[in-house]
């Protein structure tokens, strides 16, 4: 519905930002940013527009009180007489509060009002934030976006450029100005089309590790079900056999055998999903059919079972290393040096022994090696400097190889 009145171009736009929008904007300083509210947000975001060069002007309830609160270059003002002054409007105001702008809606009529809010659960109401803003105010346009930051974040200032922020309306001018906006202000906006993404925006802030929970769990899984497999198998067995204790073993030497099972358990996981999706197209002879929800949702967490891989072959290592510091390690070696003396062996130099292990070490280092280039590769920053054959030639050969 609001699709529909928000695409007429609003009528004051053209006279703050350039028309095309990708050009950079000349002279902010000029450029008045309204702002509805006094909270965090509204105080963060003023730093953040001042330190580039913006003029804000801040619409509040109790503008004398919310002065106090903010640098005087800051205009602090009535809502209505920053919404006359200014063409684009952020609204930092609770989504429950949005009615009582009801009384501007004369002002707003053809300005842009940039909905920043989040709800505290997903899909919390029955429409989003955004979309709810667009039905009381259908003659402004409506753009989603910033929501994603904290006001902590947006105090960092311009150096801290590594923000991505989301942005979308149906407007497709008005999203284009808030878009160079957040370039301006040293944000990374990614376009996400029209004003019906903005609940999926919403919910972004309010996923907590979606992707990590099944192999967090998994790897939590396999790690205790092979630690009590090794605690039992050599130490409960010796000990109720022969009455052997050797239960120090438990916090370094069981551990350590915990730790690489895992890690190729977690590896073998990641590459056996591709082979069952495989299996799956070639079975149903087609590759438009969709996967089941389960191998779906396996695929897409490849990347995260992949890196607790790296992880727990990392701290293997470094468990491995500090294998021979132990003292028990030392009490060992002694009391075999001595029952070599005792049974007058001079040399116990076992070749097969010792190419076993040479090779053991030699294969271990390079595995890690190897997985750890496919843990960079799969850095953002890292991967989007390959190109997709590069990338799957590192992921594909080299892994076969691991
Ligand atoms: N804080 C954060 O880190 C983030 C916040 N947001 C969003 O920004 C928005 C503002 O959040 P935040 O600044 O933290 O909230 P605050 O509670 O700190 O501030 C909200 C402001 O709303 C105004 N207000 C309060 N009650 C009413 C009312 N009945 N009618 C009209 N205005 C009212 C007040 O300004 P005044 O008294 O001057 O009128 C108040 O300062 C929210 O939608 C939030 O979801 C988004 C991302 C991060
Ligand atoms: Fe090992």
């Amino acid at each position: 519905m609001e699709s529909i009145s928000m695409m007429g171009s609003p009528k004051n736009c053209n006279e703050t930002f350039l028309p095309n929008g990708v050009n950079g904007i000349k002279d902010a300083s000029k450029i008045p940013v309204g702002i509805i509210g006094s909270g965090d947000f509204a105080k963060s975001l003023t730093i953040r527009l001042i330190r580039c060069g913006y003029h804000v002007v801040i619409g509040s309830r109790n503008p004398k009180f919310a002065a106090e609160f903010f640098p005087h270059v800051v205009d602090v003002t009535h809502h209505e007489d920053a919404v006359a002054k200014t063409n684009i409007i952020f609204v930092a105001i609770h989504r429950e509060h949005y009615a009582s702008l009801w009384d501007l809606k004369h002002l707003l009529v053809g300005k842009i009002l940039v909905d920043v809010s989040n709800n505290t659960r997903v899909d919390q109401y029955p429409e989003s934030n955004a979309e709810y803003l667009a039905s009381l105010f259908p003659d402004s346009s409506i753009v989603k976006g910033f929501n994603v930051v904290s006001a902590w974040a947006l105090q960092l200032g311009p150096k801290d450029a590594s923000r991505q922020v989301y942005i979308c309306s149906s407007n497709v001018q008005a999203r284009q100005q808030i878009i160079e906006l957040a370039r301006q202000l040293n944000f990374i906006p990614i376009d996400l089309g029209a004003l019906s993404a903005s609940r999926e925006i919403e919910n972004l802030p309010l996923r907590l590790f979606t992707l990590w929970k099944g192999p967090v769990v998994l790897a939590v899984s396999l790690a205790t079900f092979f630690f009590i497999y090794s605690f039992i198998r050599d130490v409960i067995h010796p000990y109720v056999r022969n009455q052997q204790s050797d239960f120090y073993k438990i916090p370094i030497e069981i551990v350590n055998k915990t730790l690489p099972v895992v890690a190729i358990t977690l590896l073998s996981l990641v590459y056996l999903s591709g082979l069952l999706a495989a299996a799956y197209q070639l079975y149903y002879g087609t590759k438009y059919r969709r996967f089941p929800p389960w191998l779906e949702s396996w695929l897409q967490c490849r990347k995260q079972l992949g890196l607790l891989s790296f992880f727990f072959a990392t701290v293997h290592v470094a468990y491995s290393l500090c294998l021979p510091m132990r003292r028990s390690e030392r009490y060992l070696f002694l009391n075999m040096a001595y029952q070599q003396v005792h049974a007058n062996v001079e040399n116990s130099w076992n070749e097969e022994e010792v190419w076993r292990i040479e090779m053991y070490i030699s294969f271990g280092i390079m595995s890690l090696g190897l997985l750890s280039l496919l843990a960079v590769t799969s850095i953002p920053s890292v991967n989007s400097a390959l190109n997709w054959r590069e990338f799957s030639f590192i992921q594909r050969c080299i892994c076969r190889e691991t």
